[in-house]
């Protein structure tokens, strides 16, 4: 018996198999990444959304905690072909809501042709179809929600690698990944992970060699704190940004940013440096996107596929942004050299002083 409904914006309702029982509701979105399901679970730039996997079988390695990119499961429900039971119990116990059993291939093309969409899930003993559907009509459109950075921020400061040699990174965390702080002590970096609505004066006590505005949830638009930030250091500090972070810096630089229909998210999206034009695969999960970098930032590198900007620079102004995850996690390590381009530019002193 049916123990598990799926409600898609629309009204069309898909049964499947509870493997976490709970109600629940989110913008239904789709990866393409045939593996890395423990990172990107615990991305927090999942957060207000259900990810579903096209990838058939999720869970075939286990869990392990060392991969894990935050402290908890982001999505707020998961859907997929096969969840093995590591992965169900995982979530479960995480108290996420997950379904698996129902043709994710028909659910995947709905959101090819029909855009990211509104979801309720209901799933568990007893069930209906209008609870699954009660939760969609409570469901809110991505943008609308306003408060998101709060729900993934760190509460205050923490510092990693306190007694590095290298740079001082004011890392401003609107969701940031695990591996973007791994990544910069790595390379001998402190890190100063920073709330999401830090002030330019709490900056200014760090004096940063670098602002890095970290990946993210949901609509750029809604991170007013962190596209001040950008406005204040600009032409200042060294400014860096993943993802999110690129949106952000974007804005803040007079340019604009758009919802995509489906958005990427994956583990093998090609993207062109048209400096080089060398071409690298990379990890993406976004739903925005630049639609116009404005008059201050040269679009240097696009997606393969449908040409959007992949990444922004600035030489003068040393600005240096990816829409893609070099951090990958999960993902191809291919352009992991992104974080050394973002110290190099803490340690040349060039940078022109500000006028305004
Ligand atoms: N990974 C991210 O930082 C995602 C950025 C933004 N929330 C988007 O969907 O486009």
């Amino acid at each position: 018996m049916t123990d598990a409904y799926v409600a898609l914006e629309g009204g069309r309702v898909v049964e499947a198999r509870a493997r976490a029982p709970g109600t629940t509701r989110g913008e239904l979105v789709f990866t393409t990444a045939y593996t890395g399901y423990e990172e990107s679970l615990t991305d927090p730039s999942y957060e207000e959304q259900i990810l579903t996997f096209s990838y058939p079988l999720i869970g075939n390695y286990g869990v392990r905690e060392e991969r894990f990119e935050s402290d908890r499961v982001h999505p707020r429900g998961v859907v997929a072909r096969d969840l093995t039971d590591d992965v169900a119990e995982w979530l479960e116990a995480e108290g996420v809501p997950a379904v698996d059993k129902l043709d994710t291939r028909d659910l995947v093309t709905e959101i090819r042709d029909s855009g990211a969409m509104k979801c309720g899930i209901a799933a568990g003993e007893g069930v209906t179809e209008q609870d699954a559907l009660d939760e969609l009509d409570q469901c809110k459109h991505m943008s609308d929600h306003v408060d998101i950075g709060d729900q993934v921020t760190t509460p205050e400061t923490v510092v990693y690698n306190e007694d590095g040699d290298g740079a001082d990174v004011a890392l401003i965390d609107c969701g940031a990944k695990g591996s973007i702080i791994t990544s910069l002590v790595e390379r001998d970096a402190t890190v100063h992970l920073m709330p999401h609505d830090t002030t330019e004066d709490e900056v200014a006590e760090l004096d940063p060699d670098v602002l890095f505005i970290s990946n993210g949830p949901g609509d750029p638009e809604n991170f007013d704190e962190a596209n001040e930030l950008v406005d204040s250091y600009v032409g200042e500090t060294p400014i860096a940004g993943i993802c999110l972070g690129q949106q952000v810096v974007a804005n803040a630089l007079g340019g604009e940013t758009e919802k995509m229909e489906f958005g990427h998210r994956g583990v093998n999206q090609p993207v062109r440096d048209l400096r080089t034009d060398r071409v690298v695969m990379t990890t993406q999960n976004h739903g925005y996107t630049v639609a116009d970098p404005g008059d201050n930032l040269e679009v240097t590198q696009i997606n393969v596929n449908d040409d959007t900007p992949e990444g922004l620079e600035n030489d003068e102004l040393d600005i240096l942004t990816r829409q893609y995850h070099p951090e990958a996690n999960p993902g191809p390590n291919d352009s992991k050299d992104f974080f050394d381009d973002v110290l190099a530019m803490a340690e040349d002193d060039s940078v022109a002083t500000r006028t305004n």
